[in-house]
């Protein structure tokens, strides 16, 4: 069966979690890495890929997973669905996220192609989840709590900011779905604490937590890619009360979600043209596979 060709779109956590992910997947192969820097420093782990600093370089693209800043998904998918490209990534700014789909779906209507966006595990798996605990016992109150653990997207946020060199955001459970945001900054010389903290406590990422921004020698030093989520709903099945469900993980963050981004990549190529989120998605399209065969094992 031909193979979906699949190239990776920024090479950081996510995208060498995800070639990892589409080396492992028996259905996909790489069409190769697009880097701002092309094929410039080439990794070693890169020797045997084309490394490019624009898609149209590459040949045969099914789907490109956008493994970029959150702020920068839009301008390449964008870019890519014209080109005839699917696209998948997991922009995770919550409340943007009705708006990039109603962006990107004419987009895709007129050039016929698919986009997933909101694909990873939160948003996304999770996404599932709390609407499968909703369809479950419809009435009631459902709390998100993550971590202890790092967040790639609040990181990726701070490091944004002038005169940040690197850092580290660490999301605190406090309960009920509400959170603490622990940053570590490494700051660039001549640098204020002080300027990047009112930064990073007025970005939208932020803006709604209690945070605490701390300088440190070396970020490297402090790093902890793990993260996780405990997910609860108490609810009211029919008119029957004190239905309980819980979901829990403790992750790799930037593995679990290059997984899913490969996941929904496959799912791309099955799906009508239009944009999705997750929860929008047969889920037996995420999966390789024979779909009689993982009804028979599955259902
Ligand atoms: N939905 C979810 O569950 C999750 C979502 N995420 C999202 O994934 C995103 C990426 O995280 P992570 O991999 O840790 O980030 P990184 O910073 O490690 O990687 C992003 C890569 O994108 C490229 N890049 C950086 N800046 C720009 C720019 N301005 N324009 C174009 N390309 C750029 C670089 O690759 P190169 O130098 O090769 O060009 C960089 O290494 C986060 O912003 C987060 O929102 C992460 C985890 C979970
Ligand atoms: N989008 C997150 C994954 C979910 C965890 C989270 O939102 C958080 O720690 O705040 C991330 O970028 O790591």
């Amino acid at each position: 069966m031909k193979k979906i060709r699949a190239a990776v779109v920024g090479y950081g956590n996510i995208g060498q979690y995800t070639l990892q992910a589409l080396e492992a997947a028996p259905d996909f192969e790489v069409a190769g890495i697009v880097r701002r820097q092309g094929a410039k420093e080439k990794p070693l782990e890169l020797e045997q890929y084309d490394v490019v600093s624009d898609i149209a370089e590459l040949h045969d693209v099914d789907v490109a997973i956008l493994a970029l800043p959150t702020r920068e998904c839009p301008t390449y998918a964008k870019r890519y669905l014209a080109m005839g490209i699917n696209t998948v990534d997991s922009f995770d700014i919550h409340s943007g996220i009705v708006n990039y789909r109603a962006e990107l779906m004419p987009v895709c209507k007129e050039h016929g192609r698919v986009s997933v966006i909101s694909a990873g595990w939160d948003p996304g798996s999770d996404s599932i989840v709390r609407m499968l605990m909703q369809s479950l016992a419809p009435k009631g109150l459902s709390y998100t709590n993550f971590g202890p653990g790092m967040s790639m997207g609040h990181s990726v946020c701070v490091r944004s900011k002038k005169g940040v060199k690197d850092a580290l955001s660490m999301t605190i459970p406090l309960g009920e779905g509400i959170h603490r945001r622990m940053v570590y900054v490494e700051l660039e010389d001549g640098a204020r604490l002080e300027d990047v903290a009112a930064e990073v406590k007025a970005d939208p990422y932020f803006s709604n937590d209690e945070t605490h921004v701390f300088a440190v020698k070396s970020v490297d030093e402090v790093r902890d890619m793990g993260h996780g989520v405990h997910l609860v709903r108490k609810g009211v099945s029919g008119k029957t009360q004190n239905q309980h469900f819980s979901f829990d993980m403790s992750i790799n963050n930037p593995a679990l979600t290059a997984q899913v981004l490969v996941n929904v990549a496959r799912a791309s190529m099955r799906l009508q043209p239009g944009c999705y989120t997750m929860v929008e998605i047969p889920v037996i399209d995420m999966l390789p596979g024979d779909r009689e065969e993982l009804v028979g094992q599955m259902v």
